[in-house]
């Protein structure tokens, strides 16, 4: 029996219809997309802890009960990060080697995380108080933006290294939203919540008590936290770059998201190392914006005066 390529028929956690390409095999479709790289899998927990479960499949190729719903925005997403990095960067998935994509929905129960283990993306139901987590295309972005850096930079995941590595998710996940152009803004989470409020703002991270700037940097040695609130720092000098403001007195002509796409992107895979600093980050980004547009361009000053305002030298 040879298995065939199909469209299937999805709606989403928000109640979007959304087709998704699917595989018949045997009698049965499954959540598999052989259009992309060495394929996109979307596998069900079923509620337990076990990784990755088992590849989701039917017998209708109509993907429209609620509980369908976390798998059609996991695997329809995932196509979404494929294209953004291969069309803005030619990057043929997250290794540039078109590595199968594989994530899990319906892990745990009640579970409120989303995360890269190194091999998949994993994503919980929530516990009521908010969606099940792949119904977000920016942290959808965010968890495969984690295996992009895990295969370039390989930031380590603490300090300020590890608060690089989660603005970079942050970054590209938004940056991702608004190439879908689906409501885009510059919260991270918003479409977890009943209420629309996001979890993190790229535009103002305080209004989340996060930091905007170093001198209010979090120094204190819980690593979860801090990765999580540092990040805020390099989140406004993006935000900055690419929309212009006044911050702390400082001045910042904004250059737009596709060229903050660009800078980070080389930033994250010719220059930083593992161990970078975020003021290693802030040469990296002035390196990257001299690359592409100029020692003396308007790109590179915005990216100094960016990194400026935030306190970063
Ligand atoms: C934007 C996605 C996000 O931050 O996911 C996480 C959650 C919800 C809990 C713990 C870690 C993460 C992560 O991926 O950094
Ligand atoms: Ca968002
Ligand atoms: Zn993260």
């Amino acid at each position: 029996m040879v298995d065939s390529n199909q469209i299937g028929f999805g709606i989403g956690v928000h109640g979007d219809k959304k087709q998704v390409n699917t595989v018949f095999s045997n009698s049965y479709y499954y959540l598999q997309d052989n259009t992309r790289g060495k394929g996109i899998y979307t596998y069900d927990a079923k509620n337990s802890n076990r990784l990755p479960g088992t590849l989701w499949r039917n017998a209708d190729n109509q993907f429209t009960a609620k509980y369908d719903g976390p798998a059609v925005d996991a695997h329809y997403y995932a196509g979404v990060v494929y294209d953004y990095y291969k069309n803005k960067f030619n990057r043929n998935s997250y290794d540039g080697a078109g590595a199968p994509i594989k994530s899990t929905v319906h892990y745990g129960k009640s579970y409120t995380n989303a995360f890269w283990n190194s091999y998949q993306m994993v994503y919980g139901d929530g516990d009521g108080s908010t969606y099940p987590f792949s119904g977000a295309l920016d942290v959808v972005g965010h968890e495969l933006t984690h295996a992009v850096t895990e295969k370039t930079a390989n930031l380590i995941y603490e300090n300020e290294s590890g608060a690089l590595n989660e603005a970079m998710s942050d970054i590209f996940g938004t940056l991702i939203e608004y190439y879908n152009n689906q409501n885009p803004d510059w919260e991270i989470g918003e479409d977890l919540s009943f209420n629309r409020q996001g979890f993190r703002s790229l535009a103002d991270p305080t209004k989340y008590g996060d930091p905007d700037h170093y001198s209010k940097r979090y120094r204190g040695s819980n690593q979860n936290y801090l990765v999580h609130t540092n990040s805020g720092i390099i989140n406004k000098a993006a935000y900055l770059i690419s929309e212009g403001g006044t911050h702390y007195g400082v001045t910042v002509n904004g250059i737009g998201k596709e060229k903050l796409g660009n800078i980070f992107y080389r930033a994250l895979t010719q220059y930083l190392t593992e161990s970078a600093t975020f003021s290693q980050m802030r040469a990296a980004a002035l390196q990257a914006a001299t690359d592409l547009y100029g020692a003396a361009s308007a790109e590179v000053i915005s990216v100094g005066k960016a990194f400026d305002a935030v306190g970063v030298n």
